[in-house]
């Protein structure tokens, strides 16, 4: 599977249903071990985050630096011009006033202008026991409406550890997704908020995401999220 076959009203079909879609497998087994293999090293890293001392649950992540990996660069890149369509759609519905650029490059200018200038994509590392708490990805006043988690272990190396979304609706009960994941397959969701269909117009659904409790092996995902940090 390569980003050009990807068939994106199916994508946008799937995230207008339910604030997520897949979109294949898009990193093989050597790019995937390649990933994992370097999680322990510090100089591809600006980052290093021990999820329990944040209160943010249990497990590690590290904040790529630039240059980002070739193979997260490649993916940012290529998958942000679909990903802005379908934004801009849904911003036409929740955020009038926002319009995302057709290149990834532009809306990094975008973030820059407004202060927010280091790389976000990450990698994401779990043991049994480990979990990651429902949260949003913001690190700023511009958000891009939409991010990427990459499953990087196979499905056979840990039990539990799935990852989910809740949706808040407004003066309504939470609903849950479990999303399922195989090895290498990316799966686009909405960072914030989703726009839903109701008798007087479409209404805003703020949607969270998480890890399950690992209750068996190691798990290691990469997130590509499009917007930078302050
Ligand atoms: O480990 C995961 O599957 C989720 C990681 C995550 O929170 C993210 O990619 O933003
Ligand atoms: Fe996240």
């Amino acid at each position: 599977m390569r980003v050009a076959d990807i068939y994106w009203a199916d994508v946008e079909a799937a995230l207008d249903a339910t604030g997520f879609a897949s979109l294949g497998v898009l990193l093989e087994a050597d790019a995937r071990a390649a990933l994992v293999g370097a999680f322990g090293e510090s100089a591809p890293y600006r980052s290093h985050v021990h999820m329990a001392r944040h209160g943010f649950g249990r497990g590690e992540y590290k904040y790529f630096r630039y240059p980002l990996p070739a193979a997260i660069a490649a993916l940012r890149e290529a998958l942000y011009p679909g990903c802005a369509a379908i934004a801009n759609r849904w911003a036409e519905r929740m955020r009038p006033d926002m319009h995302y650029p057709a290149e990834h490059a532009d809306f990094l200018e975008t973030c820059r202008a407004a202060g927010q200038t280091r790389p976000t994509p990450l990698i994401l590392s779990y043991k049994s026991g480990d979990y990651n708490c429902l949260h949003q990805d913001l690190y700023g006043g511009i958000v891009f409406p939409l991010q990427i988690v990459i499953l990087l272990s196979e499905e056979d190396d840990f039990d539990g550890g799935e990852f989910v979304m809740t949706e808040q609706r407004p003066r309504m009960q939470s609903r849950a997704h479990v999303v399922p994941l195989r090895a290498g397959e990316a799966v686009v969701f909405a960072v914030n908020e989703r726009p839903v269909k109701g008798t007087r117009g479409d209404y805003r659904v703020k949607m969270r995401h998480g890890v399950s409790t690992l209750t068996r092996g190691a798990r290691f995902a990469t997130g590509i999220i499009f917007h930078e940090a302050t």
